[in-house]
């Protein structure tokens, strides 16, 4: 689904990894840690394509992000949901609309209904109509995650998705993951929180890695 093939990466300061050879499966569950400036949101960029590996080859879905196209990215894209560390919400546009976003912007059809659906399964069905500067912070990564999710992706890949909620909510946006991985989507998570890996364990078969002195490491049983 998505390879990683002796990749490194360096914006030219130094590698922050390098000889990363790694598969995530489909239906895979993986947790990606290790301290901050390690490199985890730029693994992630790897992941889906917004940045090319400064060495090695980075394959989605068979093909190697170096071989495709403009067009091809973008269409590969689209079965990748991403929940970005900011967020980020068109403030002009309500929830129902900035959910819908990945879908309309595509050209692709969009029911009320359907968005509404997925609103009701984050618990953001009466948010539907309200701007994003009046929703909390959980209430905001809940929207992102349904945005996320809109357009049934294969992969699902979230950068801190519970930085700064408080654990009632990070332990519910997890149980929405691990739902979606339940129903075959690949889930890989960003984080530095060692509690949310440590539930998420016992709910699911996660593997977890670690960014740690330039190489990607499987973590241990520690966790
Ligand atoms: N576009 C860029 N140009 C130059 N350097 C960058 C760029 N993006 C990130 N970096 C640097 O690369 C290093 C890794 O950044 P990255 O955001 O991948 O780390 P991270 O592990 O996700 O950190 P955090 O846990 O703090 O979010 C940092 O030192 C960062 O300053």
């Amino acid at each position: 689904m998505i390879e990683f093939q002796d990749v490194a990466h360096d914006y030219g300061g130094g590698a922050l990894f390098e000889g990363v050879t790694i598969a995530l499966e489909p239906g895979s569950f993986h947790f990606l840690t290790g301290p901050s400036g390690a490199g985890k949101s730029t693994f992630l960029k790897l992941c889906y394509g917004e940045l090319l590996p400064s060495r090695g080859t980075v394959t989605l879905q068979g093909t190697s992000l170096r071989q495709m196209s403009r067009d091809a990215l973008a269409e590969m894209r689209n079965s990748i949901g991403v929940v970005h560390q900011d967020c980020q919400f068109l403030d002009h546009l309500d929830i129902r609309s900035n959910v819908a976003l990945p879908l309309s912007t595509t050209g692709r059809a969009v029911s009320d209904r359907d968005v509404d659906d997925l609103l009701n399964w984050v618990g953001l069905r009466a948010q539907a109509d309200a701007l994003p500067p009046t929703l909390s912070g959980g209430e905001r990564q809940r929207a992102a995650l349904a945005r996320a999710v809109i357009a049934a992706p294969r992969v699902l890949l979230a950068d801190e998705p519970t930085g700064n909620l408080d654990w009632e909510m990070s332990q519910r946006l997890l149980s929405l993951m691990v739902e979606l991985n339940r129903m075959g989507t690949a889930v890989l998570i960003a984080t530095h929180d060692m509690n949310l890996i440590r539930t998420a364990k016992s709910q699911v078969a996660a593997r977890v890695l670690r960014i740690a002195g330039r190489k990607l490491q499987s973590a241990g049983s520690d966790l």
